[in-house]
């Protein structure tokens, strides 16, 4: 139990009717979770508008309902407030009725188009390794502590956030590392978080279907940095062309990575190898275990952040030098096999070209590329032609296949990844829906030292077809394969 003006603070109200002295047992922002004595807060949503579920929500015994319009009827034993934003007063509340847990640790946040869970990832990891308690909410899991909790969403709604770091601070958690997705921004579910700093990886091709133009996703972006506080750090990769933009408008105290311009924290690539790369950092040469261009990014960046949180520059180099990432990022199965499979999450078309021109670096001339590529369903349908033209631009052979279809026909998708394949090279490409028949195909065709990518799913363990998950996971389809051939 709450008192409502405790669960309000810091909430500007427009006006509200009824008693403001009432306690609320608990907050929601899903009609169908009220119970007597809650606090509902209706929210103007993609799909429907939770100001349709205000009568739902008084049916169900809503004490305070939380709108930024009244319903026709008021029903006089409920408390209404409203306010010029209702997402954004509900991470607010979220925060207070959690007992504001990101004051009371130190909190990172991590956005970009691509690095965002790799970047977590390690610093969880790094931190760990410092000695610290800390926490993590990443689209792969979330952690407190040592315990793992499945991640539903990259950045979960404001309750879950909340409670998650509330857990965290629980059990004494000295930091906490989390991703920001754009659509977290747009929706507010970050509101009412203090920061004590965030990271800027990239922005290139993605969401196009939800921010509907290139330059509002740019923005969704830089409203996070826009309203940092004053004593937040914003740490971004200068090498990106938009990395400055992000930081225009910042209170936040400014800090810039990357390998190209002068910058904070500078890098330069000595070697890059399958085994990993080599890197100039601070005047020092550096070996790490994480493989490809794009990762000497989210290193410095890393290794800027753990700077700006005040540890010591060689103990983070000593101990980042080991890790190895997150899962389904780049991963290497079963390593010395038959042929080199890689795993990867690469499910936009910079990730992919990425990807694909890190491979070309380690190609003697002799192996293949084969690629295993497909485009989510219900998801920006412009990046389909986009990521299908890479993948045969960068790949020997193209095998087209599915990526959680989700509510579309998967031969829809594959036809618009199609209209992105030239004519010429058409006749390196295979249609095969079924993406485990895919991936077998790919290795079957795989010889000597012919690299087969997976790309798309990482860490996913399961195929979303029509509002199902059917268990499915491209890393045990690829070990099945290589165990197969090592008999
Ligand atoms: C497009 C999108 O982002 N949708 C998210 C959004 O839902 P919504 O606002 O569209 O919900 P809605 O169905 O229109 O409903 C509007 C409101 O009415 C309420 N309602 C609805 C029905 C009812 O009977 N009663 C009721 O009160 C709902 O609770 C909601 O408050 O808010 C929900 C709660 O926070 C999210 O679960 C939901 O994520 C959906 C499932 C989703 O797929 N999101 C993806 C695209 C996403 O968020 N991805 C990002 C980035 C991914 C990445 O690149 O890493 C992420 O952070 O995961
Ligand atoms: N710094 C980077 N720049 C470009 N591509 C990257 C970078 N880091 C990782 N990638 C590529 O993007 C893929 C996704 O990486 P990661 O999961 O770390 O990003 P993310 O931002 O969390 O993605 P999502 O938004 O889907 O959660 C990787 O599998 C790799 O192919
Ligand atoms: N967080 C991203 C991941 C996409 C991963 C890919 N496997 C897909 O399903 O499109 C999204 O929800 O758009
Ligand atoms: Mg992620």
């Amino acid at each position: 139990m709450r008192e409502l003006k405790d669960i309000l603070y810091k909430v500007s109200l427009t006006s509200s009717f009824g008693n403001m002295n009432v306690e609320v047992k608990g907050i929601c922002f899903d009609s169908r979770k009220v119970q007597s004595g809650f606090l509902f807060v209706a929210v103007k949503g993609t799909l429907s508008d939770g100001h349709q579920f205000m009568d739902k929500a008084a049916d169900l015994g809503a004490q305070v309902i939380v709108c930024e319009r009244l319903p026709d009827t008021v029903n006089e034993s409920i408390t209404y407030v409203t306010v010029k934003d209702s997402a954004q007063a509900l991470g607010i509340i979220a925060a207070n009725w959690f007992g504001n847990p990101s004051e009371k640790l130190k909190l990172v946040g991590v956005t970009g188009t691509n690095g965002k869970t790799t970047t977590v990832t390690l610093l969880y990891q790094l931190f760990s390794r410092l000695g610290y308690k800390a926490g993590m909410i990443s689209t792969v899991e979330n952690r407190i502590g040592d315990q793992v909790i499945p991640s539903t969403h990259t950045t979960p709604d404001p309750i879950q956030l909340n409670e998650l770091l509330r857990k965290m601070v629980d059990v004494a958690c000295a930091y906490a590392f989390m991703e920001v997705s754009s659509h977290a921004v747009d929706q507010e579910r970050i509101a009412g978080l203090k920061f004590a700093g965030a990271l800027f990886t990239n922005i290139t091709h993605d969401h196009l279907d939800y921010h509907k133009t290139f330059e509002n996703y740019i923005k969704a972006k830089k409203k996070y940095f826009d309203e940092l506080n004053s004593d937040a750090f914003a740490l971004v990769n200068a090498d990106d062309k938009r990395g400055m933009v992000m930081i225009q408008n910042t209170k936040a105290k400014k800090y810039s990575f990357g390998l190209k311009k002068m910058v904070d924290y500078k890098g330069k690539i000595i070697t890059n190898s399958i085994e990993g790369l080599e890197l100039e950092v601070a005047g020092k040469s550096v070996w790490f275990k994480m493989i490809g261009d794009f990762n000497a990014y989210n290193l410095l960046g890393v290794y800027g952040a753990a700077v700006l949180l005040g540890e010591d520059s060689d103990e983070v180099l000593t101990q980042l030098s080991s890790l190895r990432g997150a899962p389904g990022r780049f991963e290497l199965v079963a390593p010395g096999s038959k042929f080199t499979a890689i795993v990867d999450y690469a499910h936009t078309p910079d990730a992919l070209k990425n990807v694909l021109e890190t491979i070309a670096q380690f190609r003697t001339g002799q192996e293949q590329v084969i690629t295993v590529v497909g485009c989510g369903g219900n998801r920006d349908k412009t990046k389909r032609p986009l990521m299908a033209s890479i993948a045969c631009r960068l790949s020997d052979k193209v095998v087209l296949t599915s990526d959680n279809p989700r509510d579309e026909d998967p031969m829809d998708i594959i036809r618009d990844m199609q209209t992105g394949i030239l004519p010429t090279e058409a006749r390196k490409t295979l249609v095969i829906a079924d993406r485990e028949e895919a991936i077998k195909t790919a290795c079957m065709m795989a010889k000597g030292k012919d690299i087969v990518l997976i790309a798309g799913k990482g860490h996913e363990t399961y195929q979303e077809i029509k509002g199902v998950k059917h268990p499915f996971d491209d890393r045990e389809v690829v070990d099945r394969m290589l165990k197969l051939f090592s008999n």
